[in-house]
C-alpha cells in the first residue's frame, strides 16, 4: 500500500524557474568566511546622511516588515561605491521562525536571529529606483545582524506599530523623528561583496555591505517580530 507523498517545493528551489536571475553568479545571501575575506586596503571610508523628521510609512509587504523612506532625502557614498551617491528607499528586516536563525546572511556557518536591510539606489546614474534595480551597480544594502541582548530604542518606534500591520498589504505612516543611522553598529568595519536582492526577484543589482558587529535587540522585541511573523498573519 504506497503512501502517495506530495513534495511541496516553495521557496528558493522554485525559484529558479520564475526567477532565471538566481541561476546567476553572484546570488545572495552568502556565508561569509572570515579567513577568505582580503583587508579593505586603501578604501574611502563609508559615509552616510539620513533625513531625520519626515513620515515614514511601515509597511506590511507579506514578510517581515519594511519601512518606506518616500523619497525624503538621504546619501550614502564611499567605501566600495566608486564616486557614485546612493539613497536610501526602503529598509526592512528578515527573522526567522525560530530564535537564533534568522538572519540571511551567515558568519563563519553562523546565523543570528535577525538582519536589517537598508537599501540605497544608485541616484548618480539612475533616475529610479526601478530602474536602478536592474543595474549590476544599482543598489548598495547596509546588512546588520541582530541578535538577542538590550532593547534597541530606535528599532523600537517601528516595533512597537507592528500590531497595527497584523495582514499583508496593511500600512501605517508615523511621523515620530527616527535617525537610520541609529540602527547601524558603533564600529563600522563590515564585509563586502558584489551581489543579489535575496528574494525573487534575485536581480544581481546589490553591492552589499556587511557590518561585522551585530546590534543588540531584546528578546522581546525578537518575540514581537516572530509572533509577528510566525502567526502566519502576515504572510
Ligand atoms: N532582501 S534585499 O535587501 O536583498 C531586497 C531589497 C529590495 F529592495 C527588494 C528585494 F526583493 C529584496
Ligand atoms: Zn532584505
Amino acid at each position: 500500500y504506497l503512501v502517495p507523498v506530495v513534495i511541496l517545493i516553495v521557496g528558493p528551489a522554485t525559484w529558479v524557474e520564475k526567477f532565471p536571475e538566481a541561476r546567476g553568479t553572484r546570488q545572495s545571501p552568502v556565508d561569509i568566511v572570515t579567513s577568505r575575506a582580503s583587508s579593505g586596503g586603501s578604501a574611502p571610508p563609508l559615509v552616510w546622511r539620513y533625513s531625520v523628521n519626515h513620515p515614514r510609512s511601515v509597511v506590511n509587504p507579506g514578510y517581515c516588515w519594511r519601512v518606506d523612506e518616500n523619497g525624503y532625502d538621504s546619501e550614502l557614498r564611499g567605501g566600495p561605491l566608486g564616486s557614485d551617491v546612493y539613497k536610501l528607499q526602503q529598509w526592512h528586516c528578515h527573522w526567522g521562525s525560530v530564535n537564533g536563525e534568522g538572519s540571511e546572511h551567515t558568519v563563519d556557518g553562523r546565523a543570528f536571529s535577525g538582519e536589517l536591510h537598508l537599501v540605497h539606489w544608485n541616484t548618480s546614474k539612475y533616475n529610479s529606483f526601478t530602474e536602478a534595480a536592474g543595474q549590476p551597480d544599482g543598489l548598495a544594502v547596509l546588512g546588520v545582524l541582530l541578535m538577542v541582548g538590550s532593547k534597541h530604542d530606535e528599532l523600537d518606534k517601528v516595533v512597537r506599530l507592528l500590531p497595527y500591520i497584523q495582514h499583508k498589504g496593511d500600512k501605517v505612516t508615523f511621523s515620530e523623528p527616527l535617525n537610520p543611522a541609529n540602527l547601524l553598529p558603533k564600529r563600522i568595519a563590515y564585509w563586502t561583496y558584489p551581489g543579489s536582492l535575496t528574494t525573487p526577484p534575485c536581480t544581481e543589482s546589490v553591492t552589499w555591505i556587511l557590518f561585522k558587529e551585530p546590534v543588540q535587540v531584546s528578546a522581546e522585541q525578537v518575540r514581537l517580530n516572530l509572533c509577528y511573523y510566525v502567526n502566519g498573519k502576515n504572510v
